[in-house]
């Protein structure tokens, strides 16, 4: 799969923070069952990777790793059977390591530097990444303008109030959000009644 076609798979990614690892396969179940198969994890917590090799598990659920900052990060994602990569910035090193590793890859953007830097490594699919910090939708509509090829998922700060209009926007292929997936011990049944109406906000 490409990063373009996990992108288009749901219209929002989960941004996941999973403290125990008890409470990775109840999560991703119910985010599946509400409709949302593509599966962030971030590495943000000592309990993730674990999480990333159990999520893997739940049929249908496509489980990539978050917060990837290194090639040494990058590593670990692998081997702990990531299906993608998100980062939240672009560092060549990083680049070109998971260009190397042939894995799909959402590195984070905010500015039109950071943007040529993916282009010239050959990538044009990016996370937006403080998306409102860094200006919210108006800054991606002007950002987006130059570079017609690109796509985004936006992330940081939407929430389901935002989240639609953000996806009217056309160069915007999903976005990433943590309200889908409270931290702690997941209750099944609003989790996906969650993911459920989050499936429902692209216009
Ligand atoms: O951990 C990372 O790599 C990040 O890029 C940060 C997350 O994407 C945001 O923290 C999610 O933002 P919220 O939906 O506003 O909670």
């Amino acid at each position: 799969m490409t990063i373009d076609e996990i992108m288009r798979k749901a219209p929002v990614i989960p941004v996941i923070v999973i403290d125990d690892v008890a409470h990775a396969q109840p999560l991703a179940r119910a985010l599946v069952a509400g409709g949302l198969n593509v599966l962030e994890v971030t590495l943000r917590t000592p309990a993730a990777l674990e999480a990333i090799r159990e999520m893997r598990q739940v049929e249908g659920a496509i489980v990539g790793a978050g917060t990837v900052t290194n090639q040494r990060e990058l590593s670990d994602a692998l081997e702990a059977g990531s299906g993608f990569i998100v980062s939240p910035g672009l560092t060549e090193a990083l680049g070109k390591a998971a260009i190397r590793a042939e894995v799909p890859f959402l590195p984070g953007i905010a500015n039109a530097g950071d943007i040529m830097r993916g282009l010239d490594l050959g990538l044009d699919r990016f996370k937006f990444f403080p998306a409102v910090a860094a200006g919210g939708l108006p800054a991606l509509k002007a950002l987006a303008a130059p570079f017609g090829q690109c796509r985004f998922c936006p992330t940081g700060g939407i929430g389901p109030e935002s989240a639609a209009e953000w996806l009217a926007f056309d160069p915007v292929l999903c976005v990433g959000g943590s309200w889908v997936a409270p931290k702690g011990a997941p209750d099944e049944a609003t989790v996906e009644r969650i993911a459920r109406e989050a499936r429902t906000l692209r216009p």
